[in-house]
């Protein structure tokens, strides 16, 4: 049922080269194949996005709701067709990619109610004073959208963080149309998602612009997308090396744009030595489960353990040792992603100092095999090496001779995602005066949990300082992604009349600050 064209504003496109999606567990070409997109697909998608921007960043906020939510109805009821077709190109098990669906259709539904909400909209109105020492205007500020905003959806989430993911539902909630670079390695679960958000736009009588998909395996592409002039924004998920690119072919442009790039973090997590007392052997199993799930391709993968040597220390590796012997290998996205994380286990085990933990189960086919490493605080800080994310099912024990080594290593450490504290109550004074350090260097803060799985909430944070991501000054994921795409305007002394809907008196419907002090409707 695939037709394996690129959706360009409505209109399914065929193309003069095609590419084959590939079948992750046996490296196999599936059908049918898929039109690699042109330039002049990239020319015309983004053409239709610039014309459909007006109508659609100025929806009345219950029909950009409603959109949103016909959208993830039509996702979900994809069911079993799209978690088959996911699960041929990915690899990935049945139970995610139903739960991915879940993530997915939920993030489109929490989303609609955030647009409805209004808050984000970021109203303040500041009465004139005539009467002051200067005159005061009158001005009223609201955030609009930021224009037409690019998606490269990640090859680790099919559905989540691809086509309808969090980038594209946090660019449609802002007001923003998409032109999604679909993943070359899920083309087909990526056309049947773009198939369901077009017929969602059919039936809202909204605008085909709003949002298109191209496919295509060559990196001029994504290029020719990013400095297209007609895009505003660009939202990422994948390598450090793709995402920097896409920030240079941002910055190159005659008119620069922001690249929202979630990258690279090998996300520390500090064992403290209360709870290490307490639980080594079960931090060890939990360990162990974090960084082998799905393969270990999550940006949230627990790659570095610091812990204070010592009798508990020694306790937890040979735990973790055991705990890995009962991992299977997991096959593994794509056959580029299982070279790389073979080359990133070789090229770890080489460094100097870098002792051999233990492995799970080798596997047959495209398979990741997990390893986990120990190496001394020593060697770990003598080699920037050990610090470089290996994409899959691997992790390194640090073994520090004291809580003062955690924080210098931590205080050395580059932007992550996450950092992770497993404490006691008794080791709650030392954790304390890690906290500052910890904020420092990344995005979300864990206590006694493990870093892989991101909740889609108001309060999440799935960002951090360079080279986590681009800009850590926002999230990927939760509702305050919606702020990346969002510019602020202030009306000075403008008629009412012409103010926008929710800057005229008494017609904001939400939250709004009115001369400084925050008033609901
Ligand atoms: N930290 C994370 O969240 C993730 C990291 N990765 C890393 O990325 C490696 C490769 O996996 P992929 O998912 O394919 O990521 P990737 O970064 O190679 O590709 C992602 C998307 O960006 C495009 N792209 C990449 N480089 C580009 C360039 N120079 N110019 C224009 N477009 C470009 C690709 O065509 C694709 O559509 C993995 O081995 C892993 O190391 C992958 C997925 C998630
Ligand atoms: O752990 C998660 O749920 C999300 C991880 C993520 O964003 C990624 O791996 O790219």
């Amino acid at each position: 049922m695939l037709t394996g064209k690129n959706l360009v504003a409505g209109h399914w496109r065929s193309g003069e080269t095609t590419f084959n999606a590939v079948e992750a567990a046996s490296g196999k070409p599936i059908e049918p194949a898929f039109a690699e997109a042109s330039s002049a697909d990239v020319g015309d998608a983004c053409e239709a996005a610039a014309q459909a921007q007006s109508t659609f960043g100025a929806l009345a906020l219950k029909d950009r709701a409603a959109f949103l939510r016909l959208a993830a109805d039509k996702i979900d009821a994809l069911g079993d067709i799209l978690t088959q077709r996911a699960m041929l190109e990915s690899g990935l098990p049945e139970a995610r990619l139903n739960g991915e669906r879940g993530r997915t259709v939920g993030q489109l539904r929490l989303f609609a109610d955030e647009v409805e909400d209004g808050a984000w909209q970021g109203l303040r109105i500041d009465h004139a004073d005539a009467g002051r020492t200067p005159p005061k205007p009158d001005l009223r500020m609201r955030k609009i959208p930021l224009g037409p905003v690019a998606v490269f959806g990640a090859s680790n989430f099919p559905l989540a963080f691809s086509v309808a993911g969090g980038d594209t539902a946090s660019a449609l909630t802002a007001g923003c149309c998409v032109v999604v670079k679909g993943h070359p390695a899920h083309p087909g679960t990526s056309e049947l998602v773009a198939g369901a958000i077009s017929a969602a736009l059919k039936e809202c009588g909204l605008p085909q612009g709003v949002f298109s998909l191209l496919n295509g395996t060559d990196y001029a592409l994504g290029e020719a997308l990013v400095k297209d002039p007609r895009i505003a924004a660009v939202g990422f998920t994948g390598s450090r090396a793709g995402g920097l690119a896409l920030m240079e072919h941002a910055a190159s442009r005659d008119v620069p744009i922001p690249v929202y790039a979630e990258m690279s973090s090998v996300n520390p997590v500090v064992l403290m030595p209360g709870r290490m007392a307490e639980a080594a052997a079960d931090l060890a199993q939990a360990y162990v489960a974090s960084l082998s799930m799905g393969a270990g391709q999550f940006c949230t993968n627990p790659g570095i353990v610091l812990a204070v040597d010592g009798e508990h220390t020694a306790q937890f590796i040979g735990a973790a040792r055991a705990a890995l012997e009962g991992v299977p290998a997991q096959t593994m996205l794509t056959g580029g992603i299982r070279d790389a994380y073979e080359s990133g286990i070789d090229t770890l085990g080489a460094q100097t100092g870098a002792e051999l933990v233990g492995t799970g189960a080798e596997g047959t086919g495209p398979c990741g095999r997990s390893y986990v490493y120990t190496v001394s605080a020593a060697d770990f800080r003598s080699n920037p090496a050990f610090e470089q994310e290996v994409f899959g099912p691997s992790s390194i024990i640090v073994r520090c001779t004291d809580l003062d080594e955690v924080a210098d290593i931590l205080s050395g450490m580059e932007g992550q995602l996450t950092a992770t504290l497993h404490m006691a109550q008794t080791d709650h004074e030392a954790a304390c005066a890690l906290l500052p350090i910890l904020e420092q260097r990344a995005g979300r803060i864990i206590a006694n949990a493990w870093p892989t799985g991101v909740d889609v909430t108001h309060a999440m944070v799935h960002g951090g300082p360079f080279p986590a991501t681009s800009d850590g000054r926002s999230t990927s994921v939760g509702t305050l992604a919606i702020d990346r795409f969002l510019r602020p305007v202030s009306y000075q002394d403008m008629p009412a009349s012409l103010l926008p809907a929710g800057l005229r008196e008494g017609t904001s419907g939400t939250l709004v600050r009115v001369n400084g002090t925050w008033r609901l409707p």
